[in-house]
């Protein structure tokens, strides 16, 4: 069933380990997310960016959700990602979402202390989660940004957290969005990532953490597609952040590269078809099983 978001990051918090957040803007994502997560017994986020409810509607993308809410046993919360204007957070609420992010990372510390409170003081009313963001998400290669710049300081999230009385934090720690992650190799400042979680003792949320898996670049790269260089977090690196702290991992690009990769094959492959779902299925099917591997790598299945 549909659940606040509240008891997702609580459960996932006290027993120390990671729900899958995973971001889709149509029913093929939707179905193949949610069929991964009850084949896998896991609660999962599902989650929604302005730009997937710019490209479907709010009322398609929330109403498919609330159509199908009840034919799934494992509790799922409806989030917004990436909330970066007030107005998005209300309308989302009057679409049922149980969970959201307000990020204003991008702003004065002051201004995303101001509106992160007051999304706060709805939602909390409301019984819906709040996550937002300290910290700017790019990968620090030093030559770029010095790392104090850009990464959370866990003295001023320890203070944020309780000013603003959030139910998780998503703190920058080195990571990316996209395919394009690191220029050498990865780096999560792990150090910093500790420091947060003792500090504040709340659920934290790990950004930009697809894996970009060869296997996908390359069935890319081979069927028309043009992406070399894509680099993600590997799946060491990502166990050692669920262990110091991570409850809750953002899964988009890794999606992506899983269903394009299959629509690319068959795009190449299958001169004669012409029947969408010829290609969707498949697809789908791709899209789902790289759910279930990301579910058991955060250690989330069978958690339900
Ligand atoms: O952080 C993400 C997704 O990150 P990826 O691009 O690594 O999937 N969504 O909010
Ligand atoms: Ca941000
Ligand atoms: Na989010
Ligand atoms: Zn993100």
């Amino acid at each position: 069933p549909l659940v606040s978001g509240k008891v997702l990051f609580e459960k996932a918090n006290e027993y120390n380990f990671a729900i899958g957040a995973f971001n889709f803007n149509n029913m093929e994502f939707l179905k193949a997310i949610l069929d991964a997560a009850e084949e896998e017994q896991a609660p999962v986020f599902i989650q929604t960016t302005e730009s997937a409810i710019k490209y479907a509607g709010i009322e398609y993308l929330a109403g498919m959700v609330h159509a199908v809410k009840d034919k799934y046993s494992i509790p799922f919360a409806l989030h917004l990602d990436h909330g970066k204007h007030v107005e998005t957070i209300l309308l989302a609420i009057r679409h049922g979402y149980t969970s959201v992010m307000i990020d204003y990372s991008d702003k004065s510390y002051e201004e995303n202390l101001k509106v992160t409170k007051y999304v706060v003081s709805i939602c909390a009313a409301l019984g819906i989660s709040v996550e937002a963001e300290l910290g700017k998400l790019v990968s620090v290669e030093d030559e770029v940004v010095s790392r104090e710049e850009v990464l959370v300081d866990p003295e001023q999230a320890k203070e944020f957290v309780d000013r603003t009385g959030i139910d998780a934090l998503a703190p920058a720690i080195g990571t990316a969005h996209g395919a394009f992650k690191f220029k050498g190799e990865p780096k999560l400042d792990f150090e910093r990532l500790k420091k947060v979680k003792e500090l504040t003792g709340i659920a934290l949320v790990l950004h930009g953490a697809s894996g970009v898996y060869e296997e996908y670049v390359e069935k890319i790269n081979k069927y028309g597609g043009d992406i070399k260089g894509a680099k993600g977090v590997p799946d060491e690196e990502l166990k050692k952040a669920v262990e110091l702290g991570i409850n809750k991992v953002n899964t988009d690009t890794d999606l992506r590269l899983a269903f394009i990769s299959k629509l690319r094959e068959l795009m190449a492959l299958e001169k004669k078809v012409i029947d969408p779902r010829k290609f969707l299925k498949p697809a789908m099917e791709e899209v789902k099983n790289i759910v279930k591997k990301r579910i058991r790598l955060y250690g989330s299945q069978g958690k339900a």
